[in-house]
């Protein structure tokens, strides 16, 4: 009766069982080998175990099992290293595709009546656990980017930027190396919304963002959504006459986007201001105080055009 049970047992797991003697022949083979092999338990009995399954199993198995056998010891083969030690398969139909079940095996040691010994290995279909696990891995990742993106124009968003901000001033003292901080606002944007509807502001923001983010060549150069319409640059090793220079790219690129703007004038098309801070920082606040007075002084010259400051020459040039 009992016997009867452990049988039933065996056969009903939701695992593979195969247990081996000393020289590795089968003295069990349950149901959900078969289900996953198509050979019986009938037929590879006494058989060894490299020659009851049609195709090779894995050299790394073998090992386990002589190891097992030989030292008393559990042995438990990661499945990041061995992917799929005994040729089973999830559905017994993709056979001929060659989809084989990705396994976590476990070998253990059974001592039982008589002195007698025994190997016992313990098969674990893994490829639902890695899936899952690829798929968490995936959702927290997507977590992750949405934490520091801004959803409307998908660049980095404020947040992102204050510890980058942070990370950037800490570095550039560190390697004694200048760096630049570029503050753009779009002009005339609250008469943009009045007059075009905040459905076209959103998108004309959406085009101002890939406009100046096409316009960064350094992997280590960042730009981010500050807040509302206006967008920040931070680039490190990136000095004083470089960063004039880039400002008359950037109020090119969002110029020639051309996008209409009745009560902007003279241009009457959506064009932004800059202001920009370049050298080597001591102060957090320092730089980017600077380049929101910059900002300023722009918007109060007349629109459309950028202030540079040098942090080290605390010199100011004007463009348009
Ligand atoms: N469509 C849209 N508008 C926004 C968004 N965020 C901020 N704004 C608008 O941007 C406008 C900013 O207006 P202001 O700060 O007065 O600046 P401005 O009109 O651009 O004037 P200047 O900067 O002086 O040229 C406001 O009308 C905000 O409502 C947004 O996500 N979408």
């Amino acid at each position: 009766m009992h016997t009867k049970l452990l049988s039933t047992v065996v056969n009903t797991v939701n695992m593979g069982i195969i247990v081996v003697d000393t020289n590795a022949k089968i003295l069990l083979w349950n149901q959900w080998i078969t289900n996953h092999t198509g050979i019986s338990e009938h037929d590879v009995i006494g058989c060894d175990l490299t020659t009851a399954f049609n195709e090779p199993v894995s050299p790394a198995l073998i090992k386990a099992i002589n190891n097992t056998l030989s030292y008393g010891l559990p042995t438990v083969l990661s499945n990041a290293l061995h992917k799929s030690p005994l040729p089973l398969y999830s559905q017994l139909n993709n056979k001929n595709e060659h989809t084989l079940m990705l396994q976590s095996i476990t070998v253990s040691y059974l001592a039982y009546q008589n002195n007698k010994t025994a190997c016992m290995i313990q098969v674990i279909d893994a490829s639902t656990s890695l899936k899952r696990e690829k798929m968490l891995r995936s959702h927290s990742e997507s977590l992750k980017r949405e934490a520091i993106t801004d959803s409307l124009t998908g660049i980095y968003n404020r947040r992102f930027f204050d510890d980058h901000f942070k990370l950037s001033i800490h570095n550039a003292i560190r390697h004694k190396q200048c760096m630049s901080v570029f503050l753009i606002d779009i002009d005339y944007f609250k008469q943009y919304n009045d007059n075009y509807g905040h459905l076209l502001g959103d998108k004309t923001l959406k085009a101002v963002a890939l406009a100046l983010k096409q316009q960064l060549a350094r992997a280590s150069d960042m730009i981010a959504r500050y807040g509302g319409e206006e967008f920040v640059m931070i680039f490190p090793n990136f000095c004083y006459e470089q960063s004039v220079h880039f400002t008359e790219r950037l109020i090119k690129a969002v110029y020639d986007l051309a996008i209409p703007h009745d009560l902007a004038p003279p241009h009457y098309r959506v064009t932004i201001s800059i202001g920009t801070c370049s050298g080597l920082p001591s102060q957090n606040e320092d730089i980017l105080d600077l380049a929101d007075a910059a900002l300023y002084e722009a918007k109060q010259q007349g629109r459309n055009r950028s202030v540079c400051k040098n942090l080290d020459e605390t010199s100011t040039l004007c463009q348009n």
